[in-house]
């Protein structure tokens, strides 16, 4: 028992550890260890030896920990680079992943935001108007299965581009599901494992990225007219600082990386904001009641500008990310011992170090009532995070987020960039929703379901049924 080394969790197994009890629940693994170890221990999670860092205090020594000290790509390349292919995000040097979340930045202003509400929209009710889950004056939808579809039209009419969004429904569909089955932990944890979804993954990896380039190269060819702005159009022909040029094969990667980012996070979200207002019918009505306010009683279109004015609507999002953050665990891998603050601890560059935000955010620390949905509790910390310092890592000026308790989007160097289009697509779903349907839980269900953590973020345990009455 090392004094200088954080505690160690106890565990019956070597090599497997704490892997399923931690798999599993995370949360009450995260809990539980805290209570009796503290902010800061070392779990066993196959093989690996992961000190987590609890707490605003932990979550600063990953988010903002140096590069040289802590590498992200080192922990997520096994788990990405199958998926998003080669020579991008994590199979890369870190100063190229910024360089490529300027780029893509550059595609996020508000200009594109203006043209993607009408968008998102149009495939919002498209979808309710031709799904046979919403036929007639009322009925039940399983969200497991609507809302990742509807979150897939959604942003891959709009971010993505119509080709691909006429590909994902029929030439592409089933090949995107393919590829979506090699996005999950087990291959985080076994990414060598000749398994057959791998063999499937890879062969949907060519394919999606055969999809990209030949749009690539049919806008190359000036056949498409740039009459819409989508990110396809944004990375094309951009080039690094060293003159050397992003290539049709690493756009593709990276738009192959933006649609598994968005959607992942965006589906899950979306699901359990709507079971939450199903188990909440009070603050439907308050939504409700809001676009009235701000778009009149006849309800006009939602506009870009407009969506900033619906105050409650953000609140809701923002309450949604503090209950159910979906990612729960963030990773890096430590490249040298590494001293944890106000501690005597030395973490070995044997270790991974893992932040897990939500732990905080559901900490009576630090939000009163925690474990309850309350989106009033953001009434008047609209803009808490625009005071906070800022730094950018180039890719433009993000938030620090200098021990925070909440940071659903992380911060520091990897801070997410997507944050933005995921509230105007968030925003836009729910106030379309909203305006057309009252939705509640199965009767006798009294509270939303359990979280199923098996995936890559924390989803609702299907089929995560609602009832929905047509508003009058
Ligand atoms: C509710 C929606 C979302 C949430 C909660 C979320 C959360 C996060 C978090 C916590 C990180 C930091 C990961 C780390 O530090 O290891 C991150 C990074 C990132 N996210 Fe998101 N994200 C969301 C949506 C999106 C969308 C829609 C996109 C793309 C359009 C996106 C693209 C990215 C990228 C490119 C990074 C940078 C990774 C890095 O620098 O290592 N995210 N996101
Ligand atoms: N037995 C067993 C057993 C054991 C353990 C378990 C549970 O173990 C775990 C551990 C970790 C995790 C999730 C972490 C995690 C990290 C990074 C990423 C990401 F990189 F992918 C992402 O940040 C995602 N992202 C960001 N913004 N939007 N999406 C991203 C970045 C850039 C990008 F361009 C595209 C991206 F999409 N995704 C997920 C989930 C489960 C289950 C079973």
């Amino acid at each position: 028992k090392d004094p200088n080394q954080p505690p160690v969790v106890f565990h019956w197994f070597p090599f497997l550890g704490s892997t399923v009890v931690y798999g599993m629940e995370p949360y009450k693994f995260f809990n539980k260890c805290q209570e009796q170890y503290g902010d800061v221990f070392t779990f066993i999670l196959l093989g690996r030896k992961m000190t987590v860092t609890l707490g605003p205090k932990g979550n600063e020594f990953v988010f903002n920990g140096k590069h040289a000290d802590l590498c992200a790509e080192e922990a997520y390349t096994h788990l990405t680079t199958p998926v998003f292919g080669s020579g991008v995000v994590y199979d890369c040097p870190n100063h190229m992943l910024m360089e490529q979340k300027k780029f893509m930045k550059f595609g996020l202003t508000t200009e594109t935001f203006k043209a993607y509400v009408p968008l998102i929209k149009d495939e919002v009710v498209n979808y309710f108007q031709t799904s046979p889950f919403f036929s007639g004056q009322s009925g039940k939808v399983p969200l497991s299965t609507a809302i990742p579809q509807l979150t897939l039209f959604t942003a891959s009419r709009s971010l993505q581009g119509r080709e691909v969004r006429e590909a994902l429904t029929t030439t592409h569909a089933d090949l995107f599901h393919d590829l979506d089955m090699g996005f999950t932990p087990v291959n985080f944890m076994f990414p060598w494992l000749p398994l057959p979804h791998n063999a499937k993954r890879d062969r949907a990896q060519k394919a999606m990225a055969k999809l990209y380039l030949d749009i690539i190269s049919r806008r190359k060819s000036g056949e498409e007219s740039k009459k819409e702005i989508d990110m396809i159009w944004n990375l094309m022909n951009r080039s690094y600082k060293s003159g050397e040029s992003l290539s049709d094969l690493h756009v593709a990667h990276c738009m192959i990386a933006l649609l598994m980012a968005g959607q992942h996070t965006s589906m899950a979200t979306t699901t359990w904001t709507l079971l939450h207002l199903a188990a909440k019918p009070e603050i439907q009505k308050v939504l409700y009641e809001e676009q009235i306010k701000v778009f009149g009683k006849d309800l006009a279109p939602l506009t870009y500008e407009k969506l900033s004015e619906l105050k409650m609507v953000q609140n809701v999002v923002k309450e949604i990310l503090r209950v159910h953050p979906p990612l729960h665990s963030i990773m890096r891998k430590v490249k040298s011992p590494l001293h944890v603050p106000d501690t005597n601890f030395v973490i070995p560059s044997t270790h991974y170090v893992m932040a897990a935000p939500g732990v905080s955010a559901m900490d009576e620390k630090y939000f009163k009532n925690a474990k309850e949905f309350d989106p009033f509790r953001w009434v008047g910390h609209e803009a808490d995070e625009d005071n906070a310092e800022k730094f950018d890592f180039g890719f433009g000026l993000v938030s620090k987020g200098t021990a925070s308790p909440y940071l659903p989007f992380g911060a520091g160097r990897h801070r997410c960039i997507g944050e933005q289009f995921a509230n105007v697509q968030l925003g836009t779903i729910i106030s379309t929703l909203v305006r057309e349907f009252e939705f509640t839980l199965p009767p006798g269900q009294k509270d939303v379901p359990l979280v199923d953590y098996n995936s890559m973020v924390a989803l609702a345990t299907a089929p995560a049924m609602v009832h929905w009455k047509r508003r009058a």
